[in-house]
């Protein structure tokens, strides 16, 4: 690294498994497992650091692949808290008993001079007489990232705050817990996965605490058209203005593919592949302090939408309006929530596109409060199909603009086209005053474009809706006057 820029690596990991419930392996067999693994990982590192890494980021699950409660226990190691405690497992690697893992990603680490951020399990033993919260078999057992610096010494420790519903093998930490390291390349922020949907600890990490970098080990299923890893991941980095580095797990049979090294201008490096079975190493050059967005200027619309339809996106139903001119201006509102979308395209007469807004609670998967604007490739002619995966798509935009009245700051852009596989068409579009802007055109067909704004200030429920009864909202005037045009709009329609 120079005073300005660092080197930074991520590894798509096929991870070696098995998993039978009820038959846990021995001890020894489960070391053998991860041993698999982790040849992989060392392999890995020194090429990363013969392209001159200075860091490398490891996937999520990437050590022991996905175990029941049971025979999770097998593959666990007591992970000492760096902040309590420091250890260089390779240095003193008779410090505490049975610590294999850690010892081997600590050599890794020292042995290339690179700093190795690695996703294992966590034991740490309870008493449910001194601890309530203590699981009935006596111990936590933690989805966890370890971070090792060049030396290979323990810097950071985080148990995962939001399990995904899948993973009952582990425990929620205590309390969130708000990690960061730093680097001679900058500050660094780590969480897992699913917690990228959350506030804490995310967005804490860059508004609180004023991370550089985010390490995000994760094992991200895809799910068309706005929650596919690659999309999902540089739209954080772009809406949040940081580095983010996603090291996903390469697992075809649960739609686990896609890592990316992103920056606040969108992805330097990404992998995507369905096809292939290998894994992929990535690396790229990147800033140390990531040049940010200007702030976004409120976007409203001022016109209202043609005829309205109803359809379902991954459990939400969007207000939808088709896009039936080659070149047009639309808008859609629903509850708080207008979207603005200027277009020119060019496809078949065939294929259709919607553009939605949702703004509620959604409730597939977890639950969490969302605002969004949403371009989608319907999956086929009929409606109903706005919203539902595909991957099919010959229409080609070549002008885009879309933006949205959102009043929380949270708002992440999307854009998604079909190339060999998932493509971000990185450098025909930016993030510009809060809008999605593609003044030259997106070469390839697209499948959808979108601004997922995350509402955290509902979760807790004290804010709703403006027309609920807690809050009046500041657009309320401007609210009334777009509902007045759009009644005028639907008597002259009649
Ligand atoms: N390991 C995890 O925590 C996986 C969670 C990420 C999955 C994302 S979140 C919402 C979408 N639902 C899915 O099935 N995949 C997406």
């Amino acid at each position: 690294y120079d005073d300005t820029s660092f080197v930074a690596a991520v590894y798509e990991h096929a991870v070696v498994w098995t998993s039978i419930p009820g038959q846990p392996p021995t001890r020894q067999e489960a070391i053998d497992f991860m041993k698999q693994n982790l040849d992989v990982y060392r392999e890995q590192t020194r090429e990363a650091k013969r392209q001159g890494a200075d860091i490398i980021v490891f996937p999520e699950d990437g050590i022991h692949g996905f175990q029941s409660r049971e025979n999770q226990y097998f593959y666990l190691e007591t992970i000492p808290d760096p902040e309590k405690i420091v250890w260089n497992p390779c240095d003193d690697p008779d410090r505490f008993n049975d610590t294999p893992v850690q010892q081997n990603l600590s050599c890794m680490a020292k042995e290339n001079n690179i700093y190795v951020v690695a996703n294992f399990g966590d034991k740490q033993f309870c008493d449910s007489s001194e601890d309530s919260s203590c699981p009935n078999d006596g111990r936590y057992q933690f989805n966890t990232d370890v971070v090792f610096d060049n030396e290979g010494t323990i810097v950071a420790r985080y148990h995962k705050e939001h399990l995904f519903m899948t993973e009952l093998q582990f425990n929620r930490p205590p309390s969130v817990e708000i990690v960061t390291f730093q680097t001679p390349f900058g500050k660094f922020g780590v969480f897992t996965c699913f917690d990228v949907l959350f506030r804490d600890p995310a967005v804490a990490l860059v508004e609180d605490c004023g991370v550089d970098t985010i390490v995000f080990p994760t094992a991200w299923m895809d799910v068309l058209p706005l929650f596919v890893s690659v999309e999902f991941h540089q739209a954080w980095a772009m809406g949040m203005g940081v580095n983010f580095l996603s090291s996903n797990t390469h697992v075809l049979d649960r739609r686990m593919t896609g890592s990316t090294i992103s920056t606040p201008s969108g992805a330097v490096s990404y992998y995507h592949d369905m096809n292939s079975t290998e894994g992929r190493l990535l690396v790229a050059e990147i800033p140390i302090k990531p040049i940010k967005n200007g702030v976004r200027s409120a976007e409203l619309p001022i016109t209202q939408h043609d005829t309205e339809f109803v359809s379902d996106l991954f459990g939400d139903p969007f207000t939808f309006v088709d896009l039936t001119k080659e070149s047009d201006y639309v808008i859609i509102c629903q509850n708080d929530l207008c979207c603005s979308l200027n277009y020119t395209k060019s496809g078949i007469s065939s294929e259709i596109y919607a553009f939605g807004a949702f703004d509620d609670l959604h409730t597939n998967e977890g639950q969490y409060y969302l605002q969004i604007c949403a371009l989608v490739k319907c999956a086929n002619s009929s409606r109903d199909t706005c919203g539902q995966p595909t991957n099919d798509a010959q229409t080609t935009f070549s002008h885009l603009r879309l933006a949205g009245n959102f009043k929380f700051p949270h708002v992440f852009p999307e854009v998604l086209t079909r190339g060999i596989g998932m493509d971000l068409a990185v450098g025909e579009w930016e993030y510009k005053n809060g809008a999605i802007i593609s003044t030259s055109g997106i070469s390839k067909p697209l499948l959808s474009a979108a601004l997922f704004g995350r509402v955290y200030e509902r979760d807790d429920g004290t804010f709703k809706h403006t027309s609920g009864a807690m809050e009046v909202s500041p657009h309320l005037p401007l609210l009334l006057i777009l509902f007045s045009v759009h009644l005028i709009g639907s008597v002259v329609t009649v």
